[in-house]
């Protein structure tokens, strides 16, 4: 058999070999519970920050993890294959640390990334609006400088951990007259008064990491913008290539638990005397969701190593090769996932198997961070460029 992650260093290696093992013991084990009470998975996120996993995606001068884009591509797999709602909120995090390590001053950096890697402050990404989702450039928050710093009035939609969050990084206009380069990043802390969180929205999956409507009309100090004033913008589409690597990751964690599910299902269920692996129309089944897993594994590999090629110096965009994974990934663990449980007849529609729960926390996978036509958009637009 193929070591499908020979990239990864010998550190790296064990890193996953031990989250393998704290998601196996801790976290799946809560996940088909933590789908029925629809309960936030805050202690599945302790456990997180106890293994490396909340700062995984920062450098260990901020008390990250350091490891490679390939590694982390693994690792968040793992923790999807155990819960997808675990990865979900733990993505998130990383969307709004990411924002402050492409966008913030070091002085920033050094404030907030440290806590956030060890899972003491949980971060949120505020970036879509009810008008301006797949055009973000088109958002109508605004920021207006005050004598003290800055006033933010406007509203955020299906931010997951919103409500939640120790910090929010927000994107609001601070020029309307510049277009995306009037768009700056702000940093909002939990508690400022003006920031109202509404429930949290009842979705089809992913129902332990929830995702909220935020209401926002809060007084902000000068030093609470991130960076430069006019480069959100490019700092949440820097944001986004990361990750959307990240979503591809969800992705096959999701679908190579919903396929290995199927694969022992099919080994073990017995009709006619005979197991359904006998039978020729259950191996095409398999035979098309490996292939499918694999196309959009080594997309989303390529993608990770361009991730790493680019912070290691080589600079220049992956925006074409994120967007690859992600659409490649997010359309192939939806027929991976709907085959796998087409594979196990009722069996799968009911709540006893978790493919049923796979099934529904994978459909936002093709919605968030740029649905599937927005990727499509981003690759043509590469293609023709
Ligand atoms: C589809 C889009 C990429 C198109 O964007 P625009 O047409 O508005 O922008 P451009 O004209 O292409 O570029 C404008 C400007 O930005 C710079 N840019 C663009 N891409 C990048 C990049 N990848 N890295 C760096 N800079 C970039 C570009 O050079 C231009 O700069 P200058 O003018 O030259 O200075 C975009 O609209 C898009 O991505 N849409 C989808 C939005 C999306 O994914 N939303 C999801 C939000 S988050 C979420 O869903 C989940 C959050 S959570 O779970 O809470």
């Amino acid at each position: 058999m193929n070591d499908d992650w020979h990239m990864l260093a010998e550190e790296e290696r064990l890193f996953c070999d031990v989250l393998t093992r704290i998601c196996a013991d801790e976290i799946a084990p809560r996940a088909a519970e933590t789908d029925e009470t629809a309960a936030f998975v805050h202690d599945q996120l302790a456990v997180l920050g106890q293994a490396g996993m909340m700062g995984a995606n920062l450098p260990e001068e901020y008390g990250g993890g350091g490891i490679s884009a390939p590694a982390l591509l693994r690792a968040v797999a793992i923790v999807a294959a155990a819960c997808g709602s675990t990865a979900s909120a733990l993505t998130a995090h990383y969307l709004a640390t990411d924002s402050i390590l492409i966008g913030g001053s070091d002085a920033q950096r050094h404030e907030w990334l440290p806590r956030a890697a060890t899972g003491e402050a949980l971060g949120a990404f505020a970036l879509t609006e009810p008008t301006a989702g797949s055009d973000p450039a088109d958002m109508k928050t605004r920021a207006r400088r005050t004598d003290d710093g800055w006033h933010l009035k406007g509203t955020k939609c299906f931010i997951s951990n919103g409500g939640v969050a120790d910090f929010i990084v927000v994107y609001a206009v601070t020029d309307p007259d510049k277009g995306h380069r009037g768009i700056s990043a702000f940093i909002l802390p939990k508690g400022t008064a003006g920031l109202e969180p509404g429930p949290a929205e009842r979705t089809m999956g992913l129902k332990g990491g929830h995702v909220f409507t935020l209401n926002i009309d809060c007084q902000l100090p000068h030093d609470a913008i991130l960076g430069d004033e006019g480069r959100g913008f490019r700092t949440a589409m820097q944001v986004l290539d990361n990750g959307r690597i990240e979503v591809a990751a969800q992705c096959l964690g999701l679908a190579g638990a919903a396929m290995d599910a199927a694969i022992a299902y099919a080994k073990d269920r017995v009709i006619g005397g005979q197991p359904l692996t006998e039978r020729q129309g259950i191996r095409w089944m398999i035979a098309d969701m490996g292939v499918a897993y694999r196309s959009a594994l080594l997309l989303s590999q390529d993608a990770a190593r361009q991730r790493q090629a680019a912070h290691d110096g080589a600079g220049g965009r992956f925006s074409l090769a994120s967007a690859m994974a992600k659409l490649a990934a997010s359309e192939a663990a939806g027929r991976i996932a709907d085959t796998a449980l087409q594979l196990h007849g009722g069996y799968g529609y009911t709540r006893d198997f978790p493919i049923e729960r796979i099934n529904r926390d994978l459909r936002i996978m093709r919605i968030y961070e740029g649905s599937s036509e927005i990727q499509r958009i981003i690759i043509s637009g590469n293609m023709l460029a």
